[in-house]
């Protein structure tokens, strides 16, 4: 078992699995400790004709990370944020990354800047600014989607080269370590990974390519994002083998769970 403590604050969804739902088990399952605070709570992910249910603000997430630190319940060893449903909440979410970080200087925060995919924004578009300025510059891991990489950066990806540009871009805006969990470069059976890591001033960088599967699937960039966590906590200094571990074990038999 390890000593590792979640506080995961993304979706929740009634029906199906994105957000907290498709995370906190397999991350159970891997020994961390998973605390969720549901930044939504929908009766189904946003890709159907409708959803109902309700977002919280500010002041709700502020409520809920009082009371835990009240009773000294706020250690935590990750961060890890997904679905966020408004600009308040957003905001909100800083201010619970500086804390932490004032409590554990060692925490890691993973930061999946969820806000679309294939050329459209399934959240409000003020997001963007408040990621780009406020949240990623706190980020120590990063895993954007090809749309989301190419939002907050402004770089269009359409090869490995321009990929990298992205990625670049993104640390200078303060993550350590920037993953876009998968990418078309239009070869049409192909989907392709990007990795890239500044440690010590030098930078790593892995290109992974994987076999694409025919349909579009919801909620597996937020299992991506759980398992990178762990992986990369298991191995520090190998961003390969953690993006190898999702993209040839997790998501093949996920994916095909899905499917079948
Ligand atoms: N159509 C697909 N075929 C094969 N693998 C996929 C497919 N869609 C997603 N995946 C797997 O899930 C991971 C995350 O999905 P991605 O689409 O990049 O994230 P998001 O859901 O945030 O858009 C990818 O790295 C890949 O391993
Ligand atoms: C409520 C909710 N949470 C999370 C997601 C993110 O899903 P994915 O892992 O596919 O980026 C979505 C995407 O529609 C969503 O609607």
């Amino acid at each position: 078992m390890s000593n590792c403590r979640v506080l995961s604050i993304q979706s929740h969804v009634v029906s199906g699995y994105v957000g907290n739902k498709s995370v906190t088990f397999p991350l159970q399952l891997l020994g961390f400790e998973v605390d969720a605070i549901n930044s939504v709570q929908f009766s189904n992910h946003t890709g159907y004709p409708c959803f109902k249910g309700q977002v919280l603000e500010a002041a709700q997430l502020g409520e809920l990370y009082e009371g835990l630190k009240a009773n000294d319940l706020n250690n935590y060893t990750h961060l890890l944020t997904g679905y966020i449903g408004c600009e308040s909440f957003l905001r909100k979410v800083k201010d619970v990354i500086l804390d932490l970080k004032k409590k554990n200087p060692n925490l890691v925060y993973v930061c999946d800047p969820v806000m679309g995919d294939n050329g459209e924004m399934y959240v409000a578009k003020e997001l963007l600014p408040i990621y780009q300025q406020e949240i990623i510059p706190l980020a120590d891991v990063i895993t954007p989607n090809q749309f989301e990489a190419e939002m907050l950066s402004g770089v269009t990806i359409d090869s490995a080269e321009t990929a990298k540009e992205a990625m670049e871009t993104l640390h200078k805006m303060g993550a350590k370590t920037v993953i876009v969990s998968s990418s078309d470069l239009g070869e049409p059976d192909i989907l392709v990974g990007f990795g890239s890591s500044v440690a010590n001033g030098n930078t790593s960088a892995i290109k992974v390519e994987m076999t694409r599967i025919p349909m579009y699937f919801t909620g597996s960039g937020d299992l991506f994002t759980a398992m990178i966590l762990v992986w990369l906590h298991r191995h520090p200094d190998n961003l390969q083998v953690s993006v190898q571990y999702y993209t040839s074990f997790y998501s093949l038999q996920h994916l095909l769970h899905l499917v079948c």
